[in-house]
């Protein structure tokens, strides 16, 4: 509230009852000379005089009292509302209240009273015109003291309204001398010689301010709540030597301000030369019907107690005082709350249906806190598809996202509502959801690729959805929901894309612009919604806008720079005019039309929402949800966890061991129930699935599947450490998920360098999760002992029959740090011929050849390609199906893999890690974030989990 401590108006209470006390007691001292004359006719009771004395004295009394009152009340009023400016010791005071000006102190009125002997008391009451609750304009006649006057008004105002009072001060004859301080005001239009311009610009301001502001309602600026208003001016207009130093246009200007501005917030003040006729005859009651002269209109000062003065203030050090304490008021900041917008008690959320609609209240215009609302779906027939949110930085485009996703996971439970939340590339806006109950992704600095990864999916959502409709004979969403959701009840799906621009970046293929463009055109019947923000509408990269465009009719606009209003596409002249009047973070405009100039647009306050309510908010929505949860959180900028890995939660929510038809059927499960959307697993081949890492999509899990087929073995190749041991430790801890430990043996060579933060990694996951199942070798000499059991294993498989050979266990030998196998060397021999010097490398290379077959898989990992190459010729690199590539030059990029692709993973940055994985079978490479290692703590985490997960098949 502005007038928090005293209402100015207060004194006018006490005032009225002054006068009826000493109206009362008037009447007393008549009544005894009544009665006295009754006496006389000897028809009164014989006590009636006594009792005319008592109530006289009461009376008297009561009198007294209300004087004292009335002093009481003029000498706690604040300083800019007390009677005489002048007395006020301003240095002292501190500027930081807004006074509404619904009347103005205009001077004093001194009330002088004497009651028998008590003898004369003087009180000085404020004397005040109605001001910004009236339609009036006032003048005052013009002469040798117009300008104390008017600085006595223009100072009472300001000292009103420290930092939302703003003045014109028009001063043609003088050309602005008459008021040397208007620079050093806080607030004020500089007018030059061209008035008629300024008073142009001033009509404008009230046209703008009616449509932000003002409706049905809300008739008058002066009872917009202060928390939307926000920092709008109230203005303050004097036009000094009027009529004769006025054209007639400026002159039908000020009469035009003078009849539509009081509601506006903008009142004119003449300096009026009564005897100057008008030009052209113009008649000045015509021209100015609701002018009352500020001292002599009766209607509007009753001096009727006692005497009046006018307040003038001519002191300078009063003046610089007053000047001095506004330049340090400082606006106050304001807010709508949240919670004048939302129902925050949780008992009384998730009442809404999204049968038809999804609607959330994000703030209030005029008076009403919650007007402004976002509304998807159908309503009365109309349809509201998609939304789009434009504002500059710090307009408060994030605390309007906080504030529709609350108050619509307020409205609607999980069941009827369900969220995408995608933070663009450098974004983490949506970190804190994860919590909500109604988040089913949410993605943090996602990379472009994700980003249109998460318009597939909700184009095959869309898909899903139309294709189960059409098999019930049911057209749509809203059919669906009717017909009492016979297959289940599907929540309505919001996407909010947070900088969008990331969709269309590094999309040679436009397969962006066409994801948007399906969204967009097709998904409201399957109740799926996308709301997208950007510093700008439009975003680089985007092809055929105009065809998103026509399909999203919600827009969305906050504050932004003239040019960026003048050069919109995506609203009509009268929206533009609105966006223009968002000067302030957290104004907003809303059009469900498109923006167009036909129906109006929404205009006012978006409620803040600061982060500790929305933490709470989140505990509460969280604690109120009773079904399962399954969010999926990315983010762009961390290496992915194995803990985190969807798929292997699918698989290990089953209680036991799968038998080999449950794995055909998990294994066949599409990505988005968790399945490993794979149609070639055939358990005869004893396949085995080794996760890597994390797609550059939502459901999506980096794997290699290692079947008893040619050449089904992997290559590492790139010098990140952490990426190569991660990926390797954790195929290691995965053994156990493929079979049991008699079904598989693995040998281990880790030529990491002993004493560096690399050693010890892999033997851990042979420790803490194999149980020290597996050999393990730091060197060549040792691995090769183990090397040549497993030739004469495979000796021996070659000799056995097919389907007994199916059965023998799997072999896995790993080597780490590959590049340091000396061994592995090939060398010129006697003959010319490149060869291996060491049994052990032969081995290798004969088990390269043909050992998977029999179900012995090699995996080697080595720093650079060059090593590689020198080990393997180019065949040999080939009979390796899969290999994964770190960031690596081009040219190495290209030797290894024919494609440049390696070189440009990391092009943004160090961090995140990326790998790119080619079967050669399928010949398009994957490009992944691999599981690194990168703590120890993080890594026996991880490993703890997965024996947690083991315990339970054991
Ligand atoms: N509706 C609002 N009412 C009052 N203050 C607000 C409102 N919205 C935001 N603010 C204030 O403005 C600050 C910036 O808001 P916000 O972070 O939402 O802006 P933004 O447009 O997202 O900025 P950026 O683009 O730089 O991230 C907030 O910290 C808050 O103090």
């Amino acid at each position: 509230m502005y007038n928090d401590d005293v209402e100015l108006t207060s004194t006018n209470d006490a005032r009225k009852t002054v006068r009826e006390q000493v109206k009362e007691s008037a009447l007393a001292t008549i009544k005894p000379i009544q009665n006295t004359v009754a006496t006389l006719k000897g028809k009164v009771l014989p006590n009636a005089i006594n009792n005319m004395n008592a109530d006289y004295e009461a009376s008297k009394k009561n009198a007294a009292k209300a004087a004292a009152d009335l002093r009481n009340i003029c000498a706690r009023l604040p300083e800019p509302l007390r009677a005489q400016l002048d007395s006020v010791n301003w240095e002292e005071y501190d500027f930081a209240h807004n006074y509404l000006p619904k009347n103005l102190v205009v001077g004093l009125e001194e009330i002088t009273y004497s009651f028998g002997g008590s003898g004369k008391q003087v009180i000085q009451v404020p004397k005040e015109i109605p001001f910004y609750a009236s339609d009036n304009c006032y003048s005052f006649a013009q002469g040798d003291d117009s300008i104390t006057i008017i600085n006595t008004l223009v100072f009472r105002l300001a000292a009103m309204l420290p930092y939302s009072s703003q003045f014109t001060l028009i001063d043609p004859i003088k050309m602005g001398q008459s008021f040397p301080y208007t620079k050093r005001l806080p607030f004020k239009r500089m007018v030059d010689n061209d008035v008629s311009r300024v008073l142009e610009e001033i009509l404008t301001d009230i046209v703008r301010i009616q449509n932000s502001f003002l409706d049905n309602n809300t008739e008058r600026l002066i009872d917009v709540d202060e928390e939307i208003l926000g920092n709008a001016k109230f203005e303050l207009i004097v036009a000094k030597d009027f009529p004769q130093a006025y054209d007639r246009r400026s002159i039908e200007l000020l009469a035009k301000i003078a009849s539509t501005g009081p509601k506006a917030g903008k009142m004119v003040i003449l300096d009026l030369d009564s005897d100057k006729a008008l030009p052209n005859g113009a008649e000045l009651s015509v021209l100015f019907p609701d002018l009352k002269h500020i001292y002599k209109n009766e209607n509007q000062l009753p001096w009727n107690l006692g005497k009046g003065f006018r307040d003038s203030v001519r002191n300078t050090d009063t003046i610089n005082a007053i000047l001095d304490g506004l330049s340090r008021a400082k606006p106050k900041e304001t807010k709508l709350g949240f919670s004048d917008v939302i129902e925050m008690n949780p008992e009384l959320w998730w009442q809404e249906d999204s049968m038809e609609v999804i609607s959330a209240p994000i703030g209030g215009s005029g008076s009403r806190k919650n007007d402004i609302e976002l509304w998807f779906g159908e309503r009365n027939k109309q349809p509201s598809s998609h939304g789009m949110l434009a504002a500059m930085t710090g307009a408060g485009k994030s605390n309007l996202y906080h504030a529709f996703i609350l108050s619509l996971a307020s409205r609607y439970s999980p069941e009827d509502l369900q969220f995408y939340l995608i933070d663009g590339k450098q974004g983490v806006e949506f970190q804190s959801y994860p919590k909500l109950p109604h988040a089913r992704v949410v993605s943090l600095s996602t990379s472009p690729q994700l980003a249109r990864s998460v318009l597939q999916e909700l184009l095959d959502e869309m898909n899903r959805r139309n294709e189960m409709f059409k098999n019930l004979g049911l057209s749509d969403f809203i059919s669906y929901r009717k017909a009492g959701s016979p297959n289940g009840k599907l929540p309505r799906l919001m996407l909010i894309i947070d900088e969008y621009q990331t969709i269309f970046e590094d999309d040679k293929t436009g397969l962006g612009s066409q994801l948007m463009i399906s969204i967009a055109s097709q998904s409201r019947s399957a109740g799926i919604h996308m709301f997208v923000g950007s510093q700008k509408f439009s975003v680089p990269g985007m092809s055929q806008p105009q065809a998103t465009f026509s399909n999203i009719n919600l827009r969305v606009a906050m504050k932004m720079s003239g040019e960026e209003v003048t050069s919109l596409q995506e609203f009509g002249s009268k929206g533009k005019q609105l966006i223009r009047g968002c000067t302030e973070t957290g104004q907003v405009v809303v059009s469900h039309n498109g923006g167009a100039n036909e129906l109006p647009c929404d205009t006012g306050r978006v409620a803040y929402i600061d982060e500790q309510q929305r933490q709470q908010m989140l505990e509460q929505l969280s604690n109120k949800w009773q079904g399962t949860k399954n969010t999926i959180l990315l983010d762009g900028s961390e290496q992915p966890e194995i803990k985190d890995n969807t798929q292997l939660h699918t698989l290990f929510s089953s209680p036991q061991r799968l038998s080999e038809d449950e794995w055909i059927l998990y294994a066949n499960k599409p990505h988005h129930f968790g399945g490993l959307n794979d149609n070639e697993w055939y358990p005869i081949e004893r396949p085995s699935v080794l996760w890597l890492g994390k797609e550059m999509n939502i459901h999506g899990q980096a794997k290699v599947i290692l079947r008893r087929r040619a050449h089904e073995h992997m290559l590492l190749v790139g010098d990140s450490n952490e990426a190569r041991l991660g990926m390797l430790s954790y195929m290691v801890a995965q053994l156990p998920i493929n079979a049991q430990s008699s079904q598989y043996q693995v040998h281990i060579l880790d030529r990491s360098i002993k004493g560096s933060q690399w050693c010890g990694v892999l033997s851990a996951a042979n420790d803490s999760v194999l149980n020290n199942h597996a050999s393990f070798s730091e060197s060549f000499k040792d691995f090769s002992t183990h090397l040549t059991s497993v030739m004469a294993e495979f000796t021996k498989r070659q000799d056995m029959d097919e389907e007994d050979m199916l059965r023998e266990p799997s072999i896995f030998l790993i080597v780490n740090e590959a590049q340091r196998v000396k061994e592995l060397v090939k060398k010129d021999n006697s003959f010319g011929m490149k060869a291996y010097s060491d049994d052990g490398g032969v081995n290798l290379a004969t088990l390269l050849e043909q050992g998977s077959e029999y179900g012995i898989h090699l995996v080697l990992s080595f720093d650079n390609v060059r090593s590689v190459t020198k080990a393997f010729d180019r065949n040999d690199i080939e009979s390796f199906r899969h290999k994964v590539a770190l960031q690596m030059s081009e040219e190495d990029s290209f030797r290894f893999l024919k494609t440049r692709d390696a070189a440009k993973l990391q092009a943004d940055g160090k961090k995140p890690i990326y790998a790119l994985h080619i079967d050669q079978m399928q010949n398009r490479p994957t490009k992944f974030k691999p599981y690194c290692y990168s703590q120890d703590v993080i890594l026996h985490e991880n490993f703890e989990h997965l024996s947690n997960l083991y315990a339970k098949w054991a």
